[in-house]
This record gives C-alpha cells, sequence and structure tokens, in this order.
C-alpha cells in the first residue's frame, strides 16, 4: 500500500512540476483512494461481526421465537405471576435476576462483580445480563419466552433488541403502589440479600429513574398492558389471563 502512496505522489509531483497535471490522474487517485475506503469499510465490519460473535453467539438455531416481558417494581409480583403464566400457558419462564443470581452462585469469574452491584440495588452491565439471557434461549427447545425483570433500563432493551434482533409480542407491566410493594418484600423471607430497606429504596428509585422510561416506550408504540398488581394475587391473574386471550394465546 505505502509504494502505491509513493508512486502517486510521485506521478502527481512529476505532472505537477511538467504542468500536466490531468483529469485522468485525478480520476485514477480517486479510484485508489476508493479501493481503500471499500477495503477499510471490508475489514470494520468483520471486526465488529467478531466481536459481535464473541460477545453473544448467533442465535444459531434461526428458530422464530416468541418473547413477552414482564415488568413491575420490585415486590409487584413478576414470580408470581410468572409462575401462573407458565403453569397456564405453557410460556419458559426466564427471570433475569434468578440469572444473574445462578451466575453469583456457579462462582464464575462475574460473579463477585454481578453480587455487588445487586447488592447496591443498581443494574448488572446489559451484555452481561443479555448474554445470560441469549445462553438461556439458546439452550431451552422452547420458542415462547416469558422474560422476567427485563429490560430494566433503555440499554438493557436496545442491547436485546440488537444483538438477539427480537422484539417482544406485548409487555405486562405490574403496576403497584410502593407502600404495597415494600410490605411484600419486607416479608418475603426468601433470604435474598437485597430485600432490606436499605437497597429496597435504591431499587425503587432504579425501577423509577431507568425502568419507567422502558415501559414508556412501549407503552408509545402500543406494546404495554397494564395491570393493577395491588390486587390479590388471583385477582391479578385472572386479569393476566384476559391480556393473553386477546392476543389470541389459548391455555395449554
Ligand atoms: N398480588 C399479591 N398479593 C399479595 N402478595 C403477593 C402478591 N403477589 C406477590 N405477592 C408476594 O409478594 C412477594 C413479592 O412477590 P414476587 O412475585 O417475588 O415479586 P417480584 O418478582 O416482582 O419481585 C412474594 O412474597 C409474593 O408471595
Ligand atoms: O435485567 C436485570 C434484572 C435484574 N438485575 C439485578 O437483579 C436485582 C434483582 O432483580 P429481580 O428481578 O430478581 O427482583 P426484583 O427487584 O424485581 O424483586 C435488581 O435489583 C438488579 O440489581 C439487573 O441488574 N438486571
Amino acid at each position: 500500500m505505502g509504494s502505491i502512496y509513493h508512486s502517486i505522489a510521485e506521478s502527481i509531483e512529476m505532472e505537477e512540476e511538467m504542468g500536466q497535471y490531468t483529469p485522468s490522474t485525478w480520476a485514477v487517485t480517486a479510484f485508489i483512494f476508493s479501493i481503500i475506503i471499500i477495503a477499510i469499510s471490508f475489514f470494520t465490519k468483520r471486526l465488529l461481526g467478531f466481536l459481535r460473535k464473541d460477545l453473544n453467539g448467533s442465535f444459531s438455531s434461526n428458530k422464530k421465537v416468541t418473547v413477552i416481558f414482564i415488568l413491575g417494581g420490585p415486590g409487584s409480583g413478576k414470580s408470581t405471576q410468572s409462575e401462573n403464566i407458565v403453569k397456564h400457558f405453557g410460556y419458559t419462564h426466564l427471570s433475569a435476576g434468578d440469572l444473574l443470581r445462578d451466575e453469583v452462585a456457579s462462582g464464575s469469574k462475574n460473579g463477585t462483580l454481578i453480587q455487588k452491584i445487586m447488592k447496591e440495588g443498581k443494574l448488572v452491565p446489559s451484555e452481561i445480563t443479555v448474554r445470560l439471557l441469549h445462553r438461556a434461549m439458546e439452550e431451552s427447545k422452547s420458542d415462547k419466552f416469558l422474560i422476567d425483570g427485563f429490560p430494566r433500563d433503555e440499554e438493557n432493551r436496545t442491547t436485546f433488541e440488537n444483538i438477539m434482533g427480537i422484539a417482544p409480542a406485548f409487555v405486562l407491566f405490574l403496576d403497584c403502589s410502593e407502600v404495597v410493594m415494600k410490605k411484600r418484600l419486607l416479608s418475603r423471607d426468601q433470604g435474598r440479600e437485597d430485600d432490606n430497606i436499605n437497597t429496597i429504596m435504591k431499587r425503587f428509585k432504579v425501577f423509577k429513574e431507568c425502568t419507567l422510561p422502558v415501559i414508556e416506550y412501549y407503552s408509545s408504540i402500543g406494546k404495554v398492558h397494564e395491570i393493577d398488581a395491588g390486587k390479590p394475587a388471583e385477582d391479578v391473574f385472572n386479569d393476566i389471563k384476559r391480556v393473553f386471550s386477546l392476543h389470541g394465546v389459548k391455555a395449554t
């Protein structure tokens, strides 16, 4: 490449000196520079493709999957209702929080970082969560997924949609007051490190600041079904069943 530059420069110099810097010289120069730019863009694309594959792998099965997101504040009843949905409609439940807790328990290299972030009620980097979801979806034989507690911020959402190339069929939003959620979390009694009043308040703040905008986004494109989650669990599920039937999903 260096010698091409060199000879072009030399020929331009010579022709300039001789007063013969002709349109054909410009055409050759432009042609060679276009080749260089095409080559650079080709290799950049290859590199980006490689990095992307390295990050998540491709969704190799190419199977067509249906995804539903279930969102709501901490303690709004996402796990409780997910269990009902699985039993009734046969969806495969993927809880982002459970996948992260499993990752911590497995002693993986990211485990300590994930544990620290969760204990502070903050959000784990999107790449980590999306990679775990991706792996779980690849490993599953199912083609219908109920993803619980994700995406929790706009970056989670765009990372998932860009890398997986999947948008949700619809989004369930379990709407519940903080007073009720706080009461439920403090009596959840699952030994979770983040179910203490200090972390709970931080999780509420993250929900309001980061997750509500995601719900607003999906709402703006007509994908959100808001459910009053302050009611008894059975009543909440009856409302959820109505949403599924609206989408033509039948009980299994
Ligand atoms: N509708 C409800 N009414 C009363 N308690 C509920 C209701 N839904 C869930 N719970 C209880 O509240 C706690 C938090 O519910 P959970 O499903 O774990 O919430 P999330 O997954 O949104 O954090 C659990 O102990 C659960 O049994
Ligand atoms: O996509 C996710 C889901 C969960 N979390 C972390 O996991 C914690 C627990 O989330 P989970 O959905 O299990 O419980 P919830 O807070 O809704 O009760 C959150 O506070 C976050 O720290 C995260 O970072 N990204």
